[in-house]
């Protein structure tokens, strides 16, 4: 299985159970891999051949940024089903962090996996 990844992927958006947070944006942090075939690209250097990171990027970045959810858990099942559904992803895993959410906690949140995970074949 080959892997394309995001790592710290920082979206400002409105996020929050409590009235203060439905009044101001918030940091939330994204990391994400997730599971593609890379040889057709690495065999031909084209990019219409591979999963584009940086189309994956955007395409999160516009939603989240007019999002206005309550729960990180929902937010994050949403990204997950739009990245399985618009981009060429079997599998996925995805951190969605909340930085700075809870004193004295660097980061807290949700890391979830959807989508099949593609087998891996014993070496003969
Ligand atoms: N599992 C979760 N716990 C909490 C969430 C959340 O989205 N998922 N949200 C909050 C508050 O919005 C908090 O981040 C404010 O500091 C609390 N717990």
């Amino acid at each position: 299985m080959d892997i394309v990844y995001i790592k710290e992927l920082e979206i400002r958006t409105v996020i929050g159970i409590y009235d203060w947070e439905r009044e101001i944006k918030q940091t939330v942090s994204i990391d994400l891999d997730m599971a593609t075939d890379i040889r057709p690209a690495a065999a031909t250097e084209d990019i219409s051949k591979t999963l584009d990171y940086k189309a994956v990027s955007k395409r999160l970045i516009a939603f989240v940024e007019e999002a206005e959810f309550l729960l990180i858990e929902t937010m994050a099942e949403q990204m997950a089903a739009i990245i399985l559904s618009e981009f060429p992803v079997g599998w996925l895993r995805l951190r969605l962090g909340k930085p700075g959410a809870v004193t004295g906690a660097r980061d807290v949140g949700v890391i979830i996996e959807r989508g099949q995970q593609p087998e891996r074949l014993p070496r003969l």
